[in-house]
């Protein structure tokens, strides 16, 4: 099932005479339960985009959709509700400084008018799933980035929303806080099922969580697919940069001496990681194999190997092994 539908949406700033086409005709399906991913440099649109989803930046044209509803077409006070159903965190948190980590929970409930008896039931449910049970009567100062992100995530799902927004929300974060807080974002994806839209400019926060991903590059989606599709076959020079980020082969692989045998760059995705598959199939012929580079990595959960070998015996054998271990489901592609 679409939650979030986004139809040929564009975005014109006009600032002091100053024009600036930050969204062109941009399409985007979120289904449920994703936890979706939008990467691109500083300026292609990503904030704009963001924002154009709960309308927090109109659209100068195009259409959004919210859970069958289209924000677009509704007036303001309508809107208000439907955005109770959408939550939002932030880089830096914008928390109220001067309120405690309760009272900055409880913010939006107090907006929703709910009775003070709910609200306090449901910031203690809160507390407990960010892990700030400890901290409730602390301000904001007084707690790491880390725990005032985790305020945030709490206070953006206070009202039960659909959806979490996510702009750059681990990016002024050390690297274990951010591993912190993204295992939390996907905990509470598998715990309430609620659908993420989140964006960076990190690749690896795309494979730390993400299952789908668009790449995004002067105002426009250039690629989208699943994250395993996405990692191992990036299309988009923009994406295969990405990806570079955070790939474990060195820039110089391809620089090995050629003895005369047949390079093979091997991606292994799934079980077949762990499994001798690649043993088997040589084991069929006489050829044999020397491995040059190998990794095993995960992406979200899904483990996947990356191995460049050199295969060396006849022809005919080297033919059957790539054939053989593309009949086993492995992604093989000849370098040379
Ligand atoms: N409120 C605004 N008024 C005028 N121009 C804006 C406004 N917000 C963004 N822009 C411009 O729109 C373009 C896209 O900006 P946006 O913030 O959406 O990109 P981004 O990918 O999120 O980049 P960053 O990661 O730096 O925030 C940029 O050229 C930016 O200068």
């Amino acid at each position: 099932m679409t939650l979030i539908e986004l139809h040929q949406v564009s975005k014109t700033y006009r600032t002091h005479g100053a024009v600036t086409e930050a969204l062109f005709n941009v399409g985007l399906k979120v289904d449920k339960g994703d936890i979706f991913g939008v990467i691109g440099h500083s300026g292609a649109g990503k904030s704009t985009l963001l924002r154009c989803v709960n309308l927090l930046e109109r659209p100068t044209s195009g259409r959004v959709i919210v859970n069958g509803k289209e924000l677009t077409a509704l007036r303001e006070k309508e809107l208000q509700q439907e955005r109770r159903r959408i939550g939002m965190i932030f880089q830096h948190f914008n928390l109220l400084t001067t309120a405690t980590v309760t009272e900055n929970i409880a913010f939006p409930l107090k907006l929703a008018k709910w009775s003070s008896s709910r609200i306090r039931a449901r910031v203690d449910e809160l507390l407990e799933l960010v892990g700030l049970r400890d901290h409730a009567g602390k301000y904001p100062a007084q707690l790491s980035g880390g725990q005032k992100q985790r305020i945030g995530i709490a206070r953006a799902l206070a009202t039960n929303p659909d959806v979490l927004l996510c702009d750059e929300a681990t990016s002024a974060l050390d690297p274990q806080t951010t591993q912190s807080i993204l295992q939390l974002l996907l905990d509470i994806n598998a715990k309430l099922g609620i659908t993420i839209l989140l964006i960076t400019h990190e690749m690896h926060v795309i494979r730390s969580i993400c299952n789908r991903v668009a790449v995004m590059d002067g105002g426009r989606i250039v690629e989208e697919g699943d994250v395993l599709d996405v990692f191992l076959k990036p299309k988009h020079a923009i994406t295969r940069e990405f990806v570079g980020q955070v790939s474990e082969w060195p820039d110089d692989q391809f620089a090995y001496a050629h003895r005369g045998g047949r390079l093979l760059r091997i991606h292994f995705v799934g079980e077949s990681t762990y499994e001798p598959v690649l043993y088997e199939v040589v084991r069929e012929t006489a050829a044999t194999f020397a491995i040059l580079q190998g990794t095993v990595s995960r992406m979200k959960n899904t483990p996947y190997g990356q191995l460049l070998i050199e295969l060396r015996g006849e022809t005919a054998d080297m033919d059957r092994i790539v054939d053989r271990l593309r009949d086993r489901g492995v992604d093989v592609e000849v370098v040379s």
